[in-house]
């Protein structure tokens, strides 16, 4: 059989080799497709093979019937729907590792810019003009870089940044003081990066939690005369506020390789003259484009060699008998493990799971997985999957445990996850209603019954008449209605705690109202 594959976004020639040296696959290349142009073609492949811009929509991975592999040549896969993918049984892989250091030099080649006002330099001369008064830049050397997501290129940064002799601070969830000192930058909260960054940096994925995670309000508390710089995702940068922080003269300057729109030639951040850009061309070198290019094309061969892949980013296919028998427990899984990453903005150096019950009978590792997606999720959103959740884990220097153990405290099955950082642990225990579902019954030592969905709030007080009504007087004067509501006590005026479903998330300012109030120790929201 001869499988068809087709590329629809520019890839390097050079890097396909493995797709053209397969005796069973045939590549056909055609880029710049419309979408409809693409609906029409994709029913005959095999395989898809793309960059950033084409947009795998679920529309087209259920028209491409036949597709048993989608490859993303770079990192982010936020243009492919992940779960339609999944839902058809296809295979999505990407190339993490090889656009990195690419990506790292553009965000250099930025900064600089941006500091010596190369672009806007450029232009003038190119314009006849010799005008050496307008240009005058500021050096790197002792400034500050602030880094907001010390991942792969992140921390590639970090090194380069040091090179110039700039002091670098980063924050990122998973970044220890250890791998600071191995580094030699130091280690903040994403307040203190953003308060002494003469220059700050993004390169996190594009997640709930990183939408606009630079805004108005991060603006506010950073110096006057900031610079930022953007060669991560467009979104992560709100754009109207960083327009109007430059207006107002608090941030002096930007430098953007990705918008929240792409192509984007309109927007109005683009007229200003203290922003430089580019067209996302972070990955665009002839390395990065060859190594990502062969990467992927090698998981392609695999996959339809019947192979495993390298970096598969969506679920691998468990047997169907074992499916069958764990599926009930997969939605709890996830939701233990995404509840507790709520819980906890520490490092996390241990995970604990303990299957009891029915479950001692069953094959645990993909329910471990998806408990690992689950907590994972929060932070590296859809990039991390059943396949690569306990290897991103490990990466992370978190140690897992699982067990199994048959005292389930009266449940027919029971499992209770837990978390250590440095400081602490964490706990919560959930089980399989019959005919009700998912419930979450122990947080930490207290007894609880609260289904895991939706908009939790977990308020940490002391035991003593009126610290539910208060709670609940000021949801109602915000106009929050409360779904339902547990408490739980240690002992009488002792530690206790309440969990609320309510209909809609609380904005950060109705949180800090509840946290003011006497007697609170902890309030945390959590989705589900
Ligand atoms: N401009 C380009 O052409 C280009 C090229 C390559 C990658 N990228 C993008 O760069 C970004 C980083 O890529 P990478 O390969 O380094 O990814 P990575 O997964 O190695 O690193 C991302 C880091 O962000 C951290 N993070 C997640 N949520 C956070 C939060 N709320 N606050 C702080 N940190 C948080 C994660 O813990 C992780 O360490 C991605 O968005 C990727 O798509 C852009
Ligand atoms: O996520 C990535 O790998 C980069 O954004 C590169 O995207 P590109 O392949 O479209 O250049």
């Amino acid at each position: 059989m001869v499988f068809k594959i087709l590329i629809s976004d520019p890839l390097s020639e050079d890097g396909i080799f493995p797709l053209r040296e397969a005796d069973n696959i045939e590549v056909v290349i055609d880029t710049g497709l419309s979408k409809e142009e693409l609906l029409n073609k994709i029913g005959d492949f095999d395989g898809l093979l793309v960059r950033s811009q084409t947009q795998v929509t679920r529309e087209v991975i259920e028209t491409g019937h036949n597709l048993k592999v989608i490859g993303r040549a770079g990192v982010g896969v936020d243009n492919i729907d992940l779960d339609a993918a999944t839902e058809n049984g296809m295979i999505v892989v990407n190339a993490p590792d090889g656009n990195t250091n690419s990506a790292a030099e553009h965000t250099m080649a930025m900064l600089m810019s941006l500091a010596r006002n190369i672009p806007q330099a450029y232009l003038s001369i190119k314009d006849k003009k010799w005008d050496r008064k307008s240009y005058v830049g500021v050096e790197l050397r002792d400034k500050t870089l602030g880094i907001v997501g010390l991942g792969r290129i992140g921390a590639e940064v970090a090194r380069r940044a040091k090179g110039q002799r700039m002091n670098v601070i980063a924050y990122d969830p998973f970044f220890t003081k250890e791998k600071a000192e191995a580094l030699g930058i130091e280690h903040g909260t994403l307040d203190e990066v953003l308060a002494v960054g003469d220059f700050i940096t993004v390169h996190t994925p594009l997640l709930k939690e990183t939408r606009h995670i630079i805004n108005k309000e991060a603006f506010a508390k950073m110096k006057d005369g900031v610079r930022v710089i953007n060669c991560a995702r467009g979104g992560i940068i709100n754009e109207d506020d960083l327009y109007d922080a430059i207006v107002e003269g608090k941030v002096a300057g930007a430098a953007l390789d990705v918008f929240e729109e792409e192509p984007a030639v309109d927007h109005k951040v683009l007229n200003l003259k203290e922003v430089i850009a580019t067209p996302h061309l972070g990955a665009s070198t002839i390395e990065a484009q060859e190594n990502v290019a062969i990467d992927v094309s090698h998981d392609v061969v695999r996959i339809l060699s019947g192979g495993l892949a390298r970096n598969p980013v969506n679920i691998p296919s468990v047997p169907r008998e074992v499916m069958r028998k764990i599926e009930p427990y997969f939605y709890l899984s996830e939701k233990l493990g995404l509840f507790l990453a709520h819980l906890e903005e520490e490092v996390i150096s241990e995970i604990n799971i303990n299957y009891a019950g029915d479950l001692t009978a069953l094959e645990i590792a993909p329910l471990t997985q998806n408990t690992l997606k689950g907590l994972l999720s929060r932070y590296l959103g859809s990039n991390v999957n059943n396949v690569n959740a306990a290897y991103l884990a490990e990466r992370k220097g978190i140690t897992i445990h699982e067990k199994k153990t048959s005292a389930a405290r009266g449940f027919t099955n029971l499992i209770t996850v837990e978390i250590i950082t440095k400081s602490t642990k964490r706990r919560v225990s959930g089980t399989l209603l019959n005919g009700l579902g998912a419930r979450i019954v122990k947080v930490d030592d207290y007894s609880m019954d609260v289904i895991p969905e939706g908009h939790l709030l977990l308020v940490h007080h002391k035991d003593q008449p009126g610290a539910i009504g208060r709670v609940g007087n000021l949801l109602a004067e915000n106009d929050v209605n409360i779904a339902t509501m547990q408490v739980g006590r240690l002992h009488i005026g002792g530690n206790a705690i309440m969990m609320l479903t309510i209909d809609r998330p609380l904005t950060k300012e109705e949180l800090e109202q509840i946290r003011a109030m006497e007697g609170f120790d902890r309030v945390t929201a959590v989705d589900l």
